[in-house]
C-alpha cells in the first residue's frame, strides 16, 4: 500500500516496491538467471586458491612440495584468478546492463505519470516534492548502481561458497565461523532498524528545502514587494540546517556500523585462529587447512563488510525508488465515471464543495448550469472565488462534494499565460499538433496576432519564450487564444486579465476573445465588466455564492449589484473620456 505523509505525495510500501520492480523486469528475467549462473560459477572458482595454497602448506612441511608442485599450484591459482575475474566482470556489465534498463523503464513510467498528475495533488504536496523525486531520487537510484550491482552480484555467492569450502576443510572451521555470523545479523538488524528512517529523513528533508527554495524563487516578486526578504531567507537557512543536520546524523550512522563491523572481523579471525590452533593441537587438523580456513575466513570478510556496506546504499537507494514508484504507481482518477450533463446542457455543476487545502473553503452547495453554445461571463469582487470555478470546470481542482460535468474537450486560459522555450510554432501547436501553417497563420488572423510575426525574425520558426525572443503579456495572451482555436475545444474558460480598461491592449484583447469564443459554450471570468456586457447571461458571485443571474439588459434594469458595478463602470469610462 502507497502511504502518503501529511499531503506528501504517496511512498510505495517494500511490497509494492517489490511488486512493481518485478512487473518491470518482465524481459529481462532470462538476462537475470544468466547473471546468477555466471555469479556462482565465478565465485566458486574464487574459492579455489586459498584452498591451493593450504595444499601447498602441508607439501612443504611434509617436504614433498618440488618445483612441479610449486608450478602447478601457481598455474591453477593463475587460472583461477583469470576466470573468476573475466567471470565477474561479465557478471557485473550484465547486472548493471539489465539495472539500468529495468531503472530507465520506471524513470518512463515516472515523467510520465508526473507530467499528468491532477493539479490538486501536486499543489497539496509541493512542487518541491515532485521536482524532487523525479530528480534527486532518480540520482540517488542511478549512482547506487556501481556500489549496488557488483556487490550483491558477487556478495552472496561468495558468502555461501565459502562457507561450503570452509565446511570441506574440517567442519569445525565452518561451525566457528557460524557462531560469529549471528554477530554480523545483530548489526545488520541494529543498521535496517535505525538507517531507513535516518535516510528517509534526510531525503524528506531535502525534498523540503528544495521546495523553499522554489518557492522563494517563483514568489520573487512578491518577496521583493512585501520585504520578505529576510524572512524567505531564514526560512531556507532553516530548511538547509534541517538537511544538514539529518546528513550528519546519517554520517554518524555510517561510522557507528564501521565500528561494529570491525569488532565482528577481529572477532572472526581469532576465533578462527583458536579453533585451528585447538585442533592442530589435537592433530585434527593439518597447518595447511587451518591456513586455508584463514584465508577463506579473510575473503569472506570483504564481501560481508560490502554487504553491509551495499546494505547502506541499498537502504539510501530503496528509500529513493519507493518515493519514484509512490508517484509512478498512483493511479488514475478514472473509477468514478464523469457525471454527463442533459442533452443541451454543456456544464452542470450540482451542489458542489470545495476548500482548497490550508486555505479557506470557498463553495459550498453551489450549482450551476451552462446550456451548449452559451457564453457566460462571471464577475465580481476580488476573493469571490471566480478563479476557483473556473479551475473546478476545468478540472484542475476536485471538488470535495457534489458533482461536475463538463464536455471532454476544454481548454481554459488562465491569468498566467506560459510561453514555452521552443519556436512560435511549437507553441501553438501544442494542442493541435496536427495544425498545418495555414491553420496557423488563420488561427493568428482571427485573433489579430498576426502582427506578430512581423516582428520576429524568423516568423514561425522564432524560438520563443525561456533563452528565445521575449513577448508583451498581451503577446502570450493573444498566443493563447490563437492556441485555442487551434486546438477546437466545446468549452472555452477565459480567466485571462492582462489588460487594463479602456487601454489598446484590452479592447485587442476582448476582439481576440470574441473570436476565440465563436461556435462553442463559453465562460468568461470577466474583469472589464466589457467583457460581461457581450455575453448571453451573467452571474454574480460573492463570497463563494452566486447572487445575481440573468442577461446584462435584466441585471442593469433590477438594480442589484450588477447595476450598481455598471453604473460605476460607466461613470469611470466617461471621466476617462472627458
Ligand atoms: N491556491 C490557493 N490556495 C489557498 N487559497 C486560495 C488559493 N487560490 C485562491 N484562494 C482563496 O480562495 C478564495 C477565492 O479566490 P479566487 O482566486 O477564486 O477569487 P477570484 O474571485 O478569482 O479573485 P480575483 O479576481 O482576485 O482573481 C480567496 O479567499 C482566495 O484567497
Amino acid at each position: 500500500m502507497s502511504a502518503a505523509t501529511g499531503h506528501a505525495l504517496p511512498v510505495a510500501g517494500g511490497r509494492e516496491t517489490a511488486r512493481e520492480v518485478w512487473r518491470l523486469s518482465r524481459g529481462h528475467r532470462l538476462r537475470l538467471a544468466i547473471v546468477g549462473a555466471l555469479g556462482i560459477v565465478s565465485t566458486g572458482v574464487n574459492v579455489i586458491p586459498p584452498v591451493i595454497i593450504g595444499f601447498l602448506v602441508d607439501r612443504v612441511r611434509a617436504g614433498t612440495a618440488d618445483l612441479g608442485t610449486v608450478l602447478t599450484v601457481t598455474a591453477v591459482m593463475a587460472l583461477s584468478a583469470v576466470l573468476g575475474a573475466a567471470g565477474t566482470a561479465v557478471t557485473i556489465v550484465l547486472a548493471t546492463r539489465v539495472y539500468h534498463t529495468i531503472l530507465a523503464g520506471l524513470r518512463e513510467q515516472l515523467v510520465g505519470r508526473a507530467m499528468t498528475l491532477p493539479q490538486h495533488l501536486v499543489e497539496r504536496a509541493g512542487t518541491g516534492d515532485l521536482i524532487s523525486r523525479t530528480s534527486d531520487d532518480v540520482t540517488a537510484v542511478a549512482d547506487a548502481a556501481p556500489a549496488v550491482i557488483p556487490a550483491l552480484t558477487v556478495t552472496a555467492f561468495t558468502i555461501v561458497v565459502s562457507l561450503g569450502g570452509l565446511a570441506a576443510l574440517e567442519w569445525p572451521y565452518a561451525a566457528a565461523f557460524a557462531v560469529v555470523l549471528p554477530v554480523y545479523v545483530l548489526v545488520m538488524r541494529w543498521y535496517l532498524r535505525i538507517g531507513p528512517r535516518v535516510y528517509g529523513a534526510e531525503r524528506a528533508a531535502m525534498s523540503a528545502r528544495a521546495q523553499q527554495i522554489l518557492e522563494s524563487q517563483r514568489g520573487y516578486a512578491t518577496v521583493l514587494g512585501l520585504g520578505l526578504t529576510e524572512q524567505r531567507h531564514q526560512t531556507v537557512m532553516t530548511a538547509s540546517w534541517g538537511v544538514a543536520v539529518w546528513t550528519l546524523r546519517a554520517r554518524a550512522v555510517q561510522v557507528m556500523l564501521s565500528l561494529r563491523l570491525n569488532f565482528g572481523e577481529c572477532l572472526s579471525l581469532v576465533t578462527v585462529l583458536v579453533v585451528g590452533f585447538v585442533l592442530i593441537e589435537a592433530d585434527a587438523s593439518t597447518v595447511g587447512a587451518a591456513t586455508a580456513a584463514m584465508l577463506l575466513v579473510l575473503r569472506l570478510l570483504g564481501p560481508i563488510n560490502e554487504l553491509v556496506f551495499v546494505v547502506d546504499d541499498l537502504q539510501s537507494a530503496l528509500a529513493s525508488l519507493s518515493r519514484m514508484i509512490g508517484v509512478a504507481t498512483i493511479p488514475e482518477e478514472t473509477d468514478e465515471p464523469a457525471a454527463t450533463a442533459d442533452a443541451g446542457i454543456a456544464v452542470r455543476l450540482h451542489d458542489i464543495g470545495f476548500r482548497y487545502a490550508d486555505g479557506p473553503r470557498v463553495f459550498d452547495n453551489l450549482t450551476l448550469d451552462i446550456p451548449t453554445g452559451q457564453r457566460l461571463a462571471v464577475v465580481g469582487a476580488s476573493g469571490a472565488g471566480k478563479t476557483t470555478l473556473a479551475a473546478v470546470i476545468a478540472g484542475i481542482h476536485l471538488p470535495d462534494a457534489g458533482t461536475v460535468a463538463q464536455p471532454g474537450r476544454t481548454t481554459l486560459i488562465t491569468q498566467e499565460t506560459h510561453v514555452f522555450a521552443g519556436t512560435l510554432r511549437d507553441n501553438l501547436t501544442l494542442a493541435a499538433p496536427g495544425a498545418t501553417d495555414d491553420d496557423i497563420h488563420a488561427a493568428l488572423d482571427a485573433t489579430g496576432a498576426a502582427g506578430l510575426l512581423d516582428l520576429l525574425p524568423d516568423g514561425l520558426d522564432t524560438t520563443i519564450g525561456t533563452g528565445g525572443q521575449p513577448l508583451t503579456d498581451a503577446q502570450a495572451q493573444q498566443l493563447a487564444l490563437a492556441r485555442l482555436l487551434l486546438a477546437d475545444p466545446e468549452l472555452a474558460i477565459l480567466d485571462e486579465a492582462t489588460a487594463e480598461a479602456g487601454s489598446t491592449h484590452a479592447g485587442l484583447l476582448d476582439r481576440a476573445a470574441e473570436v476565440a469564443l465563436q461556435g462553442r459554450t463559453g465562460l468568461v471570468i470577466a474583469h472589464r465588466l466589457s467583457q460581461a456586457a457581450t455575453c448571453d447571461r451573467i452571474v454574480v458571485m460573492e463570497h463563494g455564492r452566486i447572487i445575481e443571474s440573468g442577461t446584462h439588459d435584466e441585471l442593469v434594469a433590477a438594480g442589484g449589484v450588477y447595476g450598481g458595478l455598471w453604473s460605476a463602470w460607466e461613470a469611470g469610462r466617461s471621466m476617462n473620456n472627458k
